[in-house]
Order: C-alpha cells, then structure tokens, then sequence
C-alpha cells in the first residue's frame, strides 16, 4: 500500500505522454471546424446562379446583329458605319459582359471570376478602336491603286475593309463573349459545387441530429426502464415492510441526464490507455475523449448506448447523472449497500493475496480496512475499485455487478489507487481538469470545483506546477481532489493519510466526515490504527487474505484499543533475534 519512488521515475520516463495526442486532436479539431465553415461562404454564388444563367442566354442575340448586318455604300460612310459598327460592338460587348460582372458582384463580392470579365470587355472597346484606326491606314495606300483600277474597286475596297473590320469586330465581340460565357460558366460550376456542398453539410447535420434524437430515444428508454424498475423496487420495498413509502420519482431530465451518464467513461478505464490531454479549451473533443476510453467494457454495459455526438458539458450541470439518481433511489428505498464483497478470491501465481473474502460496507458509513503489510489490503481495494480481476467471487457497488457492468459501477465511485501513478507532466490545474473532463463535467463547474477542492487542501499556489515536481503528500492531496470531483456517491481510498501532514489530514478528515453525514461512504485502508478507531463506524481486519474480523470499531476490539486487537490478531510482536551486529559498530 506503499506508494514507490520507482513509480514515479518510470511515469517521468514514459514516451506515450498524453500531451503530444492532444496536439493531434486539437489540430485535427481546429482543420474540421475550419472545413466546416466553407459551406456558407459559398452559398452566395449558388444562390446567384440562374442570374448568371440568364445573362449568358440572353448575350448571343445582343450581339450578333451590328457587325453582321451593316453595308455602307462609300468609302467614308462605309468608314462610319464600320466605326459605328465597332463601336457598336464593343459597347455591346459591355451590354454583354457587364451585367455578368455586376450580377455576379451582386451575388457574391468575393467572386474571384469578375476582375477577368471586366478586363475583357475593356479589351473589346479597346480593340474595336484600333480596328477603326487601322482601317482608316490601310485604306490610304489602297486608294491609289484604287484610283487607276476603277471606281468601282475603290469602292470596293473601303467596303471589303468595312466588312474585314466588322468581322474582326465581331470576331472580337465573340471571343469577348466567349470569355464570358465562360467565366459564367466557371462560376456556374462552382456555385454548383458549393450548392452541392452546403447539401452535403446540410445532409451530414440533419444525419446528426437523426442520430442525437435517436440516441435520446435509447437514453431516454434506458432512464425510463429504471425508472420503472426502482419504482418497483419501491413498491416491492413498501409491500414487504408494510409502510408508506413515498413514490420514487423519476430524474429531472432522464433523457439528457442519461445520454451523458452513457458518455461518460470512468477515468479508470482511461488510465490504463493513455487519453486525450485535456487542452486550454475544455470543449475540445469531448466526443473523442468519450469514444476512446470506451473501451471492450463498454459491450458489457447496458447504458452505453449513447453515441457520443453531443457535448456532455453543457447538460451535466444539472448534477447526479440517470445512473447515480436511480442507484440513490433504489439504494435509499431497498436500503442495498454501498458496497458487497462476496467469495473474493485472487492468487498471483502460489501466493494467496486475497482468499475468499466477504464484506458489506452499509451505505453511509466509514469503514476502515487494517492488516499488515502484504495482508491482501490493496488487492482487495483494487478488485472493487474495477482495476484488478479477481479470480474468484463478486463486487457489487450500490447493487451494481463490477464484473458485468464495470462503467456503471465504476461512475458511482471515486478511487484513491494505492500507488500514485498519474499523468504528472499536467500541471496540478490540468490533471484536475481531466478528471472533470472524464466524468462529464461542464468546464464551468471543474473550475469552480478546482478552486474550492484546491483550497480545501492548501494546493492553491501548487496548482499551476507540473505534478511532477509535488511531495509525496501534496500528490497524494490532488489525486483525492481528483477522486472527488464529480461527488461520487462511493469514495475508495487506499491509505489516503500516507504521507499527508497533521494538519491536511485534519481538513481531509473533517470533508471526508461531511461528506458521509450527508449520504456518502467512504471504505478506506489505513495504517493508523488511531485514526481508523476515531472516524470510522466499521473496521475489518484482514490478515492472510482473510478477514479475521469484523463489525462495528467496539465490536472488533473487543475490549481492547484496536492497536491491540490488531496485534493480537495479526500473530503479536515476536523477539526480533540475530540483530546482534547491528550494535557493534563498524567504524
Ligand atoms: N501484481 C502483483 N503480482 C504479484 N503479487 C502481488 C501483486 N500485487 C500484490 N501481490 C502480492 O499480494 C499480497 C498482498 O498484497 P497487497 O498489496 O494487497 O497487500 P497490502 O495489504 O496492501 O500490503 P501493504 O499494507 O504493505 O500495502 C502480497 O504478498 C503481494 O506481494
């Protein structure tokens, strides 16, 4: 029941420290939800869609006509009209164009494909004027040959010249045209694309919300039958003892109060595969949190049956889960105990660490367990606390089997483990704040409950140091803030006096009382017979793996001071022989 220096030189030595996953998560965390923001940011083009779509049908009949139908009769009304033309023509290539761009820009002022059009038509106004200037050139040197060929070439050929420009004008407008069209059509396709996939959050978050309200149906049944069941249990309670009893009423919020119970694993399980560190945001990855730490358990708890796609933090305030009200209502009615050790047996290979042990700890009571060193104390302990298997016999906390529903047994307690293995490269504040985490909490109540137990164990100045760098005492002080933190209705306690000074002991003795005079139990291991005999209602004294006695502190030392019965029982002091050497000195 020692805890070994050795212990924590290998914890220090440990390679899989839980802060480097959390790096991972939190930034696969933060690609997702940056990911999740796209959608809305491309609606805007989806939703200017069929504009842009009517734009684009409507350019072709703008702009075929002026440069295709206009046939000037002479050199400089053909000049004119070949301006006019082009002109034309450019200024319907911004007809065109224009409202594309100013659609578009209505649509969305992000819209990357605008700046192209508008360069394009400003290229079609500036192009149609060359061809007007290199038109009025070419037709110059041309009409001296015009003038000995004929009046007719001359005339001919300002209008071939017209004609060149007013194709190339046109050819121009087409190729305008043709940018845009497909700019439009670019921005067609990603504005379907972005259609598609804001459909596609859409679908993923009406999938979601199917499988939170199924998860609340499930939970909400699973609350419902133990309702049901601690209703009878009432019922039956009341028939058999012939009195009144009140009717138990059901939780406050059985679905959402049982869908984080069913979340909620038991820092246990996490312990023996190394979790997610609990970051500066305490919303992050609550869902993965869950998901990894259910591990093989969870097939054998029935109440496992909520995914976890909704954050426990914000419905865990309301306090006691589904499973911590209905045990306290079927406890309180059928008066089953806190907890029932029955047949235990565990062999580690030839030696006989617990043999066949039974013990009922009364709800509501301060039971202590002494023995000497290697009596089967922490064994035992462990078994109930669901971190060892025993070979033989059964545990059940609050009426709960650890053997067949170990998450559930396991969420009604809060465990003090002998040795003091934990994630000591947290500062005092993050281990708290794990164990919180782990159990559901909100991150509201973890801080506040992180004050309070940090103040009640003077490890207020401690609580932003590495818990690395703690005494011996002070680790043990924040584990059992730890152990406390979700108000267990169970606190299993292996030597929790063990290197804590007088005056903590005291402020430990004294919250540890409170919490029993309202409800709570505590079962505890514990060397100091004084202090066993002063606070604890009921005491085993365990030797060999066997509980020798057992009942009440007056019933168990019988007379005598417990220090006494112990000794007595435990075989007495024999002569200590062949010491000899140690009184002549070597020097
Ligand atoms: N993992 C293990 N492997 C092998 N033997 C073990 C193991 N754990 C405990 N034992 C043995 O089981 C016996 C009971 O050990 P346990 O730790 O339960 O005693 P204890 O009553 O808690 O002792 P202490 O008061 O010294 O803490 C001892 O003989 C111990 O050596």
């Amino acid at each position: 029941m020692t805890s070994s220096p050795d212990d924590r030189t290998d914890q220090v030595d440990d390679p899989e420290t839980p802060p480097v996953k959390a790096t991972a998560k939190r930034t696969t965390a933060g690609a997702g939800a940056a990911a999740a923001k796209k959608p809305p940011v491309k609606r805007a083009p989806a939703a200017g869609k069929p504009a842009a779509r009517a734009t684009a049908a409507k350019k072709p009949a703008t702009t075929k006509k002026p440069a295709a139908t206009k046939k000037p009769a002479t050199t400089s009304a053909a000049r004119a009209n070949a301006k006019s033309a082009a002109e034309k023509a450019a200024a319907n290539a911004e007809v065109v164009i224009e409202p594309v761009t100013s659609k578009d820009a209505a649509a969305g002022a992000t819209e990357p494909a605008a700046p192209p059009v508008k360069k394009t038509a400003a290229a079609a106004r500036t192009a149609a004027a060359r061809n007007t200037a290199a038109r009025a050139g070419a037709t110059k040197p041309a009409s001296p040959r015009a003038k000995s060929a004929g009046s007719e070439s001359t005339t001919s050929r300002p209008a071939a010249a017209k004609s060149a420009t007013a194709k190339s004008t046109a050819a121009k407008t087409t190729a305008a045209k043709t940018t845009a069209a497909k700019s439009t059509a670019a921005k067609t396709a990603a504005a379907k694309a972005a259609a598609a996939k804001a459909a596609e959050t859409k679908s993923t978050a009406r999938t979601a919300a199917a499988r939170t309200a199924s998860a609340k149906t499930v939970a909400a049944k699973t609350a419902a039958a133990k309702t049901a069941a601690s209703k009878a249990a009432a019922a039956k309670a009341a028939e058999d003892a012939e009195t009144v009893v009140a009717p138990v009423e059901a939780p406050d919020a059985p679905v959402e109060s049982a869908l984080i119970d069913a979340s909620v694993p038991s820092s246990f399980t996490v312990l023996e595969e190394p979790p997610i560190i609990p970051a500066t945001d305490p919303a992050v990855d609550v869902d993965e949190v869950s998901t990894s730490v259910q591990n093989d358990d969870a097939a054998a708890d029935d109440t496992s049956v909520a995914p976890p796609t909704e954050a426990p933090r914000e419905i865990i305030d309301t306090g006691a889960s589904a499973t911590e009200r209905v045990v306290a209502e079927v406890h309180e009615v059928s008066g089953t105990p806190a907890i029932s050790i029955r047949g235990l047996v565990k062999h580690f290979g030839d030696n006989h660490a617990v043999d066949g042990i039974d013990l009922t700890v009364p709800a509501g009571s301060f039971y202590g367990i002494v023995g000497p060193n290697g009596a089967g104390k922490t064994t035992t302990l462990s078994i109930v606390a669901g971190l060892l298997r025993a070979d033989q016999g059964t545990v059940e906390i609050c009426g709960i089997d650890q053997a067949a529903q170990p998450l559930a047994a396991k969420r009604v307690m809060g465990v003090l483990p002998d040795r003091l293995r934990t994630f000591d490269r947290l500062t005092g504040r993050q281990l708290l704040f794990y164990y919180g985490l782990l159990r559901g909490l909100a991150s509201s109540v973890i801080e506040k409950r992180t004050a309070d137990l940090a103040r009640a164990f003077d490890l207020q100045e401690a609580l932003s140091r590495v818990v690395s760098d703690y005494s011996a005492g002070m680790t043990k002080k924040l584990m059992l803030a730890g152990a406390m933190i979700h108000s267990p209705r169970v606190l299993v306690l292996d030597e929790p006096f063990e290197s804590v000074d007088p005056v903590s002991s005291a402020v430990i003795l004294d919250i540890l009382r409170a919490y029993v005079a309202h409800g709570g139990t505590v079962i505890l291991s514990s060397h100091g017979m004084d202090l066993v005999e002063r606070v604890c209602s009921r005491v085993a004294i365990i030797v060999g793996g066997e509980v020798l006695a057992e009942g009440t502190i007056d019933e168990v030392r019988a007379g005598q001071t417990l220090e006494a019965r112990f000794v007595e029982l435990s075989g007495g002091i024999g002569e200590v022989e062949g010491l000899e050497w140690l009184h002549m000195f070597s020097d």
